[in-house]
């Protein structure tokens, strides 16, 4: 595989293929993957580091010449991974043979070929081409015609959407959780709504993520397999032993254009449910990262950060990772937070699961890449839809809550619908 450096940054939301076999990308830096070299997969308790294992093989017997040496260039692979152990849906790593990616400025282009295979026969040979006329052949640019500035606005598609549940059902399966929590099967529970989602045009994977992108520049904005959407929670991030994790749990929805007033903001930074709530999900990450850290840096309190539509309590952790893990390693040493699951984790996955009767698929599971030296970013797949690979018309959205034992139904009802609506508005256009 070679990795070139490009003369420039580039946009990268203005490179989105129409079919992206990867993308991921934050705050104009990231990566866009085209086509599939090799696809690794596995299922059960031991999916993280089974495809760790996996991918450090294939990198360790790879021929890598990368020109750009910096985060995310040389070898690469983009994943999704499955929620539930028992999960049927397997979980996935993508060696892709094409990536266009950009750290702190810096573009690149990779070109990948599997074992055995004719190099040009590959995507693009980058034997002695320019790497601007790759980048151009590879990843052009979204149709000029398209985004200028006196076209015709496309038609707005319509989208017609129905909920899982009722609201009265959905309600009660609140307060079953709630019910569960006083009984003693857990402190905390996490459930969620699906809401099937049916456009009236076909659904533009570049438009959508140009459209998550730019309304939520704060995100992780995610495509791998059949997961889509725009994270605004960082499982983990490492590069070298530097470890990130953005935490959060607790949440106001607001007006799409609005925010709390000063006043509601500190009612809700002092509200002793969310305050509950975010502390079992910041000592679900530390707790596990101690064994693996030289160091843990949590902030003794959350800030609240603003979202279109939402607010929630936040906490940026950092650690000093010990060598000899994977970024993978430590998403499945820390997946399921208690911002997904809940606490005590196993007890809450259980009930979470008869509660919401249906497999997760890759919903609140670690979203991102992995690089040869293992280094990567694992966002968790929220604020996400499930897309369908036979009808580019459905999608099923998914989106959901902390519950504890102060947890009010109509409430919850009304947070995992705010939840919803970053992907409805990046639908609708
Ligand atoms: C479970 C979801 O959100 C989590 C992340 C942020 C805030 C949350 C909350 O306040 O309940 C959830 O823990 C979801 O978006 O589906």
């Amino acid at each position: 595989m070679t990795t070139l450096r490009l003369d420039g940054p580039v946009d990268l939301a203005q490179h989105i293929p129409a079919d992206p076999s990867g993308l991921f990308f934050h705050r104009g830096d990231g990566l866009l993957a085209r086509g599939e070299a090799l696809v690794l997969t596995a299922t059960g308790e031991d999916r993280f580091t089974d495809l760790s294992q996996a991918f450090q093989q294939v990198s360790a017997a790879a021929t890598v010449d990368d020109a750009a040496g910096v985060r995310g260039s040389g070898l690469l692979a983009l994943g999704s991974f499955s929620y539930y152990a028992a999960s049927e849906r397997p979980s996935r790593l993508v060696i892709p043979r094409a990536v266009l990616g950009q750290a702190d400025g810096c573009a690149f282009l990779t070109l990948i070929t599997a074992d055995g295979e004719d190099p040009a026969r590959g995507l693009g040979a980058a034997d002695g081409r320019d790497p601007s006329a790759l980048l151009a052949e590879l990843f052009p640019t979204a149709d000029a015609e398209a985004s200028a500035a006196d076209a015709p606005a496309p038609p707005v598609p319509h989208i017609e959407v129905a909920s899982a549940h009722t609201p009265a059902e959905y309600q009660a399966l609140i307060s079953r959780a709630v019910d569960e929590i006083r009984a003693g099967g857990a402190e905390k529970l996490v459930i969620s709504e699906r809401l099937d989602a049916r456009s009236s045009d076909p659904v533009s994977i570049p438009a959508l993520a140009r459209r998550l992108a730019a309304m939520y520049p704060m995100t992780w904005v995610f495509r791998v397999g059949d997961v889509i959407g725009a994270s605004p929670e960082m499982l983990v991030e490492t590069e070298g032993s530097r470890l990130f994790s953005r935490v959060l749990a607790g949440t106001r929805p607001v007006a799409d254009g609005g925010e709390l007033t000063a006043e509601d903001r500190d009612a809700f930074f002092h509200d002793p449910k969310e305050r509950a709530e975010h502390e079992y999900a910041i000592r679900s990450v530390t707790g596990p990262l101690e064994a693996v850290t030289e160091w843990i840096s949590a902030p003794a309190e959350p800030f609240v950060l603003r979202l279109p539509g939402l607010e929630h309590l936040a906490s940026d952790v950092s650690a000093k990772l010990r060598p000899g893990l994977t970024s993978v390693d430590v998403a499945g040493l820390l997946h399921p937070s208690a911002a997904v699951s809940g606490m005590p984790r196993a007890d809450a996955d259980r009930i979470n699961r008869t509660i919401e009767e249906q497999d997760r698929g890759g919903y609140a599971a670690p979203v991102g890449w992995m690089s040869g030296r293992g280094d990567g970013q694992w966002a968790i797949a929220l604020r996400m839809a499930h897309l369908d690979p036979e009808d580019p018309h459905y999608l099923v959205l998914q989106a959901g809550g902390g519950i504890v034992e102060a947890s009010d139904p109509l409430t919850e009802h009304a947070e995992a619908l705010a939840k919803t609506r970053p992907m409805m508005r990046a639908l609708r256009g």
